[in-house]
């Protein structure tokens, strides 16, 4: 191992990036004694496209692909990683992106939707590999550990968050398909050996068409499921339908970002069935400009002036014809007439439900009230645990974070694990017909028949990533005392193989002092709501989506935001992986900060998941003082918690930048006092001159406060100006520099 460990810190996009500009000085700052070399790599989505790209740029605007080496440092046992929340693409985000850079200067062909050569069919290949969840699972080579600090606990009892009551009368409720969803049509097979299968499909005739290869290990879960998509439409009729009955506003959550491929299909037929006047009346020339409602209704808006004017606004009638006769539509922005159709990326179903939640079981609707509202979640898999927290707020009112407990996840991610890895494995039917997979020899392992149109996807998890899972959990429940709960549903064929395996591993672990379940999703949301108010912690043990929307649901309830949690990776190969958070990168803080130059992003994600990136350094190679000085980091979070100098939401209200000047203020304090005596020579005169000019530097800050920040761009600022705008006190920069050195 190399002597002189390093902490890689990502560049990302967003309210972190911009809180970046701030924070890492002064962890740079205050870890100079470690001998801790830092890093940061870039891995946003302008990067990533710029990197992508790069041989067709001139020399001066290319960029090294960080991503390929992050994804090839988290095999090592020396990866120490702080992942920041990144954005996941939808295609209208990356074609932002890419008229951005264009503007900037960077040569870069458009993004070509309906390619028509094999020129333009590799430009969009090479594009679509920017879209969607492609940094997470890259890097996510290790199983999940997330939960909330103590002191991050304790602050949200002393400073709860506000969380609207339920009104007793409340007709919101949780909507799903009840037939042909993915959860009914799942198969699933543990391989007994390392082979080749293959993923093939078999119209009418029997003419077959091969899919792709995909190599299965000994002892891997593969499994596969498919959904019909006139029964996805049925079901978007019917509860529009129903929406328009009980006068309450039709939404739909699902995760178009991660599920790049197979969810913006729910929003197709969402769109089809709401608007289906306007594919009656329009078909054909909705068809002529290429609208692609996988893309949301702004995907029609865009490309609207195709057409002859009077057509346009046939169509713009038309659509408010419908609004006036369809149900009301959850809305993102009122203002704007922004709906929930519009984009697929702006409802994202694992912060989205629990807003709903924390908004008394309402959404926001277009007369910006809230309303109460449909929460359509086409597959079972995951709705009926929504379903079940949605009813047990009906039955017990809100949830009151002063008195509740905590829920913990261990979640199955390593290796690509389960369904947020399906997304090269996932096909749609070109006619009736069926889905096949194949053995090596030919025989048929998996059938599934299809109609036109229908999602086939199939997804696996691996033996080691399994075995460490458990593990993990195991581990977790001895160091918390809390009960275990297996999120597995014997009724899901995938579940049924896991369930074989943790029914086979347990065994081998000491259980003395563990409590463990396996329960079905709905049942175990039951079982740990119960304990949940009863202020008991329990931690949740799941597969990949369900880690990734437990993990907003329950610390949004618990502390108002999931960017508060603290997220450890253990890498496979024995490295770290700290993610900040499990939330996203907050777009609603950025328009803030350009339009009034405040920024609201809390790092404390950032803070825990440095102590903890430190931590593992000192095992790494950093020396001594990297304990200390992480020790201390901790302690100054305790102390930035307990005085409530997190950021607040309203301009001229301490922001994140402010929030930094404390952190620091408090970690030289620390620090003053360590029992080091170096440490302590050092920091106390920092402590002393960061309190001296506490005012002076928060007037700094406040004096660029207000205002518009104009950073030039928003995927891809000018770091210069964001620089300026995220350091304007020359006070605490000073200190903070000659630290650095
Ligand atoms: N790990 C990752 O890389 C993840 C990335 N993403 C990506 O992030 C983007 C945005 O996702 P979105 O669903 O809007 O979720 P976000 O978590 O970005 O935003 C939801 C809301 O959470 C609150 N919030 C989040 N972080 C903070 C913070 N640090 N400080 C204070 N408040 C915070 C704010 O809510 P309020 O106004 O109610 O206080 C915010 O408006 C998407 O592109 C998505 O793909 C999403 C999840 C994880
Ligand atoms: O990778 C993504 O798209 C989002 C990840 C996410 O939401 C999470 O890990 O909690
Ligand atoms: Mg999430």
């Amino acid at each position: 191992m190399s002597q002189k460990p390093t902490i890689v810190w990502t560049k990302i996009d967003e309210a972190p990036y911009l809180a970046t500009f701030s924070l890492l000085p002064i962890m740079q700052a205050f870890t100079k004694d470690t001998g801790i070399n830092w890093e940061l790599r870039d891995i946003s989505l302008a990067g990533r496209v710029i990197a992508e790209f790069s041989d067709m740029l001139p020399e001066e605007l290319r960029q090294f692909d960080e991503l390929s080496y992050l994804g090839e440092l988290v095999n090592k046992p020396e990866a120490n990683v702080i992942k920041l929340p990144n954005i996941s693409a939808s295609v209208p985000q990356l074609v932002a992106t890419i008229k951005e850079l264009q503007s900037q200067g960077y040569p870069l062909p458009d993004f070509p939707e309906e390619p028509q050569n094999a020129e333009e069919e590799k430009i969009k290949l090479k594009y679509l590999k920017c879209v969607g969840s492609n940094v997470n699972p890259v890097l996510r080579q290790g199983n999940s550990d997330r939960r909330l600090a103590e002191p991050v606990k304790n602050y949200a009892k002393m400073h709860p968050h506000p969380m609207k009551p339920v009104s007793p009368d409340c007709k919101s409720y949780v909507a799903h398909m009840n037939k042909k969803d993915f959860y009914q049509n799942e198969q699933s097979f543990t391989s007994d050996k390392d082979q080749n299968i293959l993923i093939a499909f078999e119209d009418e005739n029997g003419n077959r068409k091969e899919l792709k290869e995909v190599p299965v290990e000994k002892g891997e879960v593969f499994s596969a499921s498919s959904l019909n998509v006139n029964e996805l439409y049925k079901f978007f009729e019917k509860t529009i339908e129903e929406a328009k009955q009980q006068n309450i506003l039709f939404s739909l959550h699902v995760k178009g970002t991660m599920m790049k491929v197979s969810d913006p299909t729910f929003f197709d037929y969402a769109i089809r069935a709401y608007y289906k006047k306007l594919f009656d009346k329009f078909g054909k020339e909705l068809e002529e400009i290429g609208f692609n409602p996988r893309n949301g209704l702004a995907d029609l808006y865009s490309k609207l002036n195709k057409l002859p004017e009077d057509k346009q606004k046939a169509i713009l009638d038309s659509i408010d014809e419908i609004y006036k006769e369809q149900p009301r539509l959850y809305m993102v922005d009122s203002d704007k007439g922004i709906t929930n159709l519009h984009r697929p990326n702006d409802v994202i179903i694992d912060a989205s439900i629990p807003s709903v939640i924390k908004n008394g079981l309402k959404g926001w609707g277009p007369s910006g009230e809230t309303e109460d509202l449909v929460m359509s979640i086409p597959d079972r898999t995951y709705a009926t645990m929504y379903k079940e927290v949605v009813e047990d707020v009906k039955k017990h009112g809100q949830f009151d974070p002063t008195k509740v407990g905590t829920v913990q996840n261990v979640g199955l991610m390593a290796k690509k694990a389960e369904e947020y890895g399906s997304h090269d494995k996932t096909f749609f039917a070109p006619s009736n017909g069926k889905f096949l997979i194949l053995d090596e020899e030919g025989n048929t392992l998996l059938t599934f028949d299809v109609e036109k149109g229908d999602v086939f996807r199939g997804y696996s998890a691996k033996d080691d990533v399994i075995k460490d899972w458990i593990k993990l959990a195991v581990n977790r429940a001895k160091d918390s005392g809390y009960p275990i709960v297996f999120w597995l549903d014997s009724n899901r064929a995938h579940d049924v193989q896991i369930i074989k395996k943790v029914l086979e591993e347990l065994p081998k672990y000491d259980l003395s002092n563990v409590e463990y379940y396996i329960m079905a999703p709905e049942k175990a949301m039951r079982y740990t709501l119960r304990r949940f108010r009863a202020g008991l912690g329990t931690i949740s043990v799941t597969g990949n989506i369900l880690r990734d929307y437990l993990t907003d649901l329950f610390p949004i309830i618990e502390v108002g935001t999931s960017a508060r949690t603290l997220s450890i990776v253990p890498l496979l190969a024995g490295g770290g992986l700290f993610e900040t958070g499990a939330g996203g990168s907050a777009p609603k803080h950025v328009e803030q900060f350009i339009k009034e130059g405040h920024l609201r992003w809390d790092s404390l994600g950032e803070f825990l998941a440095t102590v903890e990136s430190l931590k593992l350094a000192r095992k790494q190679g950093a020396n001594e003082k990297t304990e200390i000085i992480a020790e201390s980091l901790n302690r100054a979070v305790s102390k930035y918690l307990e005085n409530d100098k997190t950021p607040k939401r309203k301009v001229g209200q301490l922001d994140n930048r402010g929030s930094h000047y404390y952190l620091a203020r408090y970690w030289a304090e620390e620090l003053a006092n360590c029992g080091d005596a170096e440490l302590e020579a050092k920091f106390k005169p920092v402590a002393e001159e960061l309190a001296k000019n506490e005012e002076k530097i928060l007037n700094e800050i406040a004096e660029v406060e207000g205002k518009p920040a104009d950073i030039k761009g928003y995927y891809h600022p000018d770091e210069s100006l964001v620089e300026k705008y995220m350091r304007p006190s020359a006070t605490f920069n000073k200190i903070i520099d000659a630290l650095r050195g």
